[in-house]
């Protein structure tokens, strides 16, 4: 479903608006937290793979041979750690053969902008799915986007994947962004004085890990 933003696609499927209210639900604990977190990843995947490219190599049929289309290039998963992990669990079962990179980010707390802690990336990574499941401020997946472009990586062969994205998070991605398709389950209302997602589900790292809200374990 085509939104109101250019670059913003919906994908409405009954299917995946019913596991996300389950997750929106304050009372979803992690354990089906991560379980809902992952079928969704598997429902949009076969939405974000849509326009993959096919190459034909012929095969034998156990009646004939045959020209037979096979995906033509990599793949590449890209998790932006934490709360993309969660959700590329279900596109790698949908792509066991995909490469796969990660993007270590943590919003400030204070000044709510990407912090980077690791980057590591595969060689000829051929088309990016770059995985988030919030996309709030935008700062943190426009972030992911140029380290993707600083390794040389085409901003066509990218396509952003998250779960809810803020309408400040989608303008902002779109006007960094311009050529990066959105694929969003449901875009909402606003954020909040924090830059949270209203409605939302709350801090989607913690809810998946079970970790307090906004604290940090100490050694
Ligand atoms: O659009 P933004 O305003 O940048 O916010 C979105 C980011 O915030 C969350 O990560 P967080 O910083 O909580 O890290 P975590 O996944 O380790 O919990 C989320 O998973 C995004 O990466
Ligand atoms: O609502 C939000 C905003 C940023 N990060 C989250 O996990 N949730
Ligand atoms: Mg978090």
């Amino acid at each position: 479903m085509t939104s109101r933003f250019p670059t913003l696609t919906l994908l409405d499927h009954p299917l995946i608006q019913h596991k996300l209210s389950l997750m929106r639900d304050r009372t979803t604990r992690p354990v089906l937290f991560r379980q809902l977190l992952r079928e969704i990843g598997i429902l949009m995947g076969y939405e974000l793979t849509r326009d993959l490219t096919l190459k034909t190599r012929p095969i034998e049929t156990p009646m004939t041979t045959m020209d037979a289309p096979f995906l033509a290039g990599p793949v590449t998963l890209v998790s932006i750690l934490r709360a993309g992990l969660g959700m590329t669990e279900g596109l790698r079962e949908l792509m066991p053969d995909a490469k796969e990179g990660h993007i270590g980010l943590f919003r400030d707390p204070e000044t709510h902008q990407p912090r980077e802690y690791f980057v590591k990336l595969p060689a000829d990574p051929g088309r990016v799915l770059l995985v988030d499941p919030m996309l709030a401020t935008g700062g943190s997946a426009v972030h992911a986007v140029e380290v993707l472009l600083d390794r040389g990586i085409a901003a066509r062969d990218i396509r952003f994947l998250c779960l809810i994205a803020a309408p400040e998070g989608v303008e902002r991605f779109a006007a960094a962004c311009p050529d990066v398709p959105i694929l969003a389950a449901a875009l909402d209302s606003h954020l909040d004085e924090n830059a949270y997602i209203i409605p939302g589900l709350g801090d989607a790292g913690d809810r998946l890990y079970g970790t307090e809200h906004g604290k940090t374990a100490t050694a």
